[in-house]
């Protein structure tokens, strides 16, 4: 490994460890938190009390608005967690959220058009509303949900990952993953044993890559790995630190335990 690695701090960027300096929160960057239409289970109410806090953004997407105010009537917890936006073609957002989340101030913001998902408005709308001077790379976004359901949103949302790896650092936790892009390049993924694994995989969503990796249980030795032929799936993480060097950009893709209060 060498110092010219990109660096990818993962669930890190969820729970910074100060004693770790080069893993410490990146203090000139805005957080975003994105909450798109997927349930908020009850065991991720630390990890959202956490972000929240920290957020300098806190966008529902569309029926994400209903996820959130469900977790807040469920868990006595609705005043406390009013986002800054609502956003989105609005036609899953139901009139008992929008109008508590209206009346205690959250922007309702309406995009019309029908050749871009809600999700992708999303990030529109985040860019609209960084820090003056500051642009897509100067924050970075953390999603909740995009993964369960419906296999076209699922794919959908890999494909905003993806489209957008180049420009912004998008860490995305559903249920059980935390998922990320990893360039193509040579790259360093930190993981942490307490939330991180066992189980991860690489998927080589954008086509044939050739492949190595090291700290995994089975890795590959410049290798090519693509969708059709070999993809590596329930593997293990066995190291602190992965080494990934890849031909194409590649989603990381690892179990994930939040921490629970
Ligand atoms: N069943 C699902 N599985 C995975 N992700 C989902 C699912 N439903 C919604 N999402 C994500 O949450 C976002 C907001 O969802 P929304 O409530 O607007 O549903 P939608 O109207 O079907 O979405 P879109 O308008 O983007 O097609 C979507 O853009 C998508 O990223
Ligand atoms: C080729 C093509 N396929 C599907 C859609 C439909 N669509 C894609 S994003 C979106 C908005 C959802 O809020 C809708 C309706 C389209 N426009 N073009």
């Amino acid at each position: 490994m060498s110092t010219d690695d990109t660096l990818h701090k993962g669930s890190y960027l969820l729970y910074p460890d100060e004693r770790l300096a080069d893993t410490a929160w990146p203090k000139d960057k805005e957080l975003a938190l994105l909450i798109l239409n997927e349930s908020i289970p009850q065991q991720m109410s630390g990890l959202l009390k956490d972000i929240w806090a920290r957020a300098d953004h806190r966008i529902c997407i569309d029926g994400g608005g209903n996820r959130l105010y469900s977790f807040g009537k469920d868990s006595n917890t609705l005043d406390k967690f009013v986002p800054d936006a609502i956003v989105g073609d609005l036609d899953s957002l139901e009139d008992e959220p929008r109008l508590y989340y209206k009346q205690k101030g959250t922007v309702i913001h309406r995009y019309e058009d029908q050749d871009s998902t809600d999700f992708m408005k999303g990030l529109m709308y985040l860019d609209s509303v960084l820090r003056k001077g500051n642009g897509p790379e100067d924050c970075v976004v953390v999603v909740f949900g995009g993964l369960g359901g419906r296999l076209d949103h699922t794919l959908h949302t890999l494909k905003v990952l993806f489209r957008n790896h180049q420009l912004r650092t998008v860490v995305l936790i559903s249920e059980e993953n935390l998922t990320f892009v990893v360039p193509r390049g040579t790259n360093r993924i930190l993981t942490n044993p307490q939330v991180d694994g066992p189980s991860c995989g690489i998927l080589p969503l954008a086509g044939e890559t050739m492949l190595t990796t090291r700290g995994l249980r089975w890795n590959l030795n410049n290798q090519p790995s693509s969708f059709e032929g070999l993809m590596s799936t329930s593997n293990i993480i066995d190291n602190t630190q992965i080494f990934v060097e890849t031909s194409l950009p590649v989603a990381w893709t690892a179990q994930f335990k939040p921490k629970t209060l």
